[in-house]
């Protein structure tokens, strides 16, 4: 699939901006800070519905407006869909396809598959497991749309839950065996069925992720750093013993009935950890603090790898997911932010075969020579200026100018190189 045409307002530092892009490879170039990031970071937004920078979206829009809107027009095996998103400060966020509006924003995920590789991504290794719980999570929407709605049922009954658990360990501090205490109780049951039947669904479909993602990262990694330890990838669960160790194999093919064994051992562990769960007033199992554990050799490659494994983990973690979607028959925009200047020679190579051949690549850069030979295509220059209303971000005619580390501006040609 490739964008065909982009369109924002008041989104991050640009007002206004509209441009259509080709298939194959479009560098935006431009010095640092002047609005190339904000460009992905809204086809990013179109695909996923967040950020890879920040958790909400008041960033996104312009300082001191209210209002930002998002279109791409995406075309997929020579359909083409508009997909327009305004995202409202203080107020729901709103989605079109195709000028119709839709019932909620989520209906639009999936027109737009996008892999990006981000200095951020660094944080998949060395970071949270929350970073890598939601690595896996939006690839699992990405393939499966469906399961948003599975993710926001299971954060709405978490956040529910967990409000209850203090209410209830209130109660039963007041007075054990109180009719209060009891009515906490009970209530607690109703939403342990809950989570366990979304949280099930949810590691159900991590777990069948990982299962044809593994090898892909395993590739990648290997061509990017041959000479380096094997990596692999685990599933860890919260669920602990109480799920069998082969559930968690990558290599384990996923069964249709795992989702009903897994509800199940769900349950048990809620049960086992309830009285942790009241006096700590947190959920402690389940989804929401599981992990994937990411391994070299047999070493974790948190803490112990260095900084050139964890940046080859971390881009085949991303190459990985782009080699699975590819096999689920079409090739996602890959988007390469400002990651070229970080890679030795071998990665920058080996990323570059991959971006040279998908269907479109965004990349962004500061200085164009950053860029491999192979992939300096159509360059656009972006360039902000300053205004009354503060830093505008514009797209600037060609010959482009660019921008080099010590602020001295350089010739880099016209658009088609
Ligand atoms: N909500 C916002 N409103 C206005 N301007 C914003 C907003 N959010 C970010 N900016 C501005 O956007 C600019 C950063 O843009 P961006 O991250 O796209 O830069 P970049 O060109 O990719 O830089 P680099 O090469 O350093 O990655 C900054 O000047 C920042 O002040």
């Amino acid at each position: 699939m490739f964008v065909r045409a982009i369109t924002l307002r008041d989104f991050r530092s640009w007002d206004r901006m509209e441009i259509t892009l080709d298939p194959g490879c479009t560098v935006f170039v431009g010095p640092n800070g002047h609005g190339k990031t904000n460009i992905l970071e809204a086809l990013a937004y179109v695909s996923t519905l967040s950020s890879h920078r920040v958790a909400g979206d008041g960033p996104l829009v312009r300082s001191g407006l209210a209002q930002a809107t998002v279109s791409a027009t995406v075309v997929n095996a020579g359909r083409e869909l508009t997909v327009d998103v305004e995202l409202n400060d203080g107020k729901a966020n709103r989605a079109r396809i195709n000028t119709s509006p839709t019932r909620r924003p989520r209906e639009i995920l999936g027109i737009l598959q996008t892999v990006m590789f981000a200095p951020e991504d660094l944080s998949l290794v060395r970071g949270d497991p929350g970073d890598r719980r939601r690595y896996l999570d939006e690839l699992v929407t990405t393939r499966l749309p469906r399961m948003a709605a599975v993710r926001s049922d299971y954060d709405r009954v978490l956040r529910q839950r967990s409000a209850l658990l203090k209410t209830a360990g209130a109660a039963l501090r007041r007075g054990g065996n109180s009719a209060e205490g009891a009515s906490a109780l009970t209530t607690l049951d109703v939403w342990d069925g809950h989570l366990a039947a979304h949280g099930a669904e949810l590691l159900c479909a991590r777990l069948a992720l990982v299962h044809v993602l593994a090898p892909h990262i395993a590739d990648s990694y290997r061509s990017i750093a041959p000479e380096s330890r094997p990596a692999s990838v685990r599933y860890r669960s919260s669920l602990g013993e109480m799920l069998p160790p082969e559930f968690l194999d990558p290599a384990r093919v996923p069964e249709p009935e795992d989702s009903a064994f897994v509800e199940e051992q769900f349950l048990r562990a809620l049960a086992e950890a309830r009285s942790k769960e009241i006096d700590r007033g947190v959920s402690l199992v389940g989804p929401h603090r599981d992990d994937l554990e990411l391994v070299l050799g047999d070493t974790p490659a948190k803490g112990f790898a260095s900084h050139g494994e964890s940046w080859s983990f971390a881009l085949s973690l991303r190459l990985g997911s782009f080699a699975l979607l590819r096999t689920d028959g079409t090739d996602p925009v890959l988007m390469l932010d400002d990651v070229f200047a970080e890679l030795d020679r071998r990665r920058r190579r080996a990323l570059a075969d991959v971006a040279a051949d998908a269907e479109q690549v965004l990349v962004t850069a500061a200085v164009a020579g950053d860029i491999p030979a192979e992939l300096r295509a159509r360059r656009i220059g972006v360039l902000a200026r300053d205004t009354d209303g503060g830093r505008v971000s514009g797209i600037t005619d060609s010959p482009h100018e660019e921008v080099d580390d010590d602020g001295v501006g350089i010739d880099v040609g016209t658009g088609e190189a």
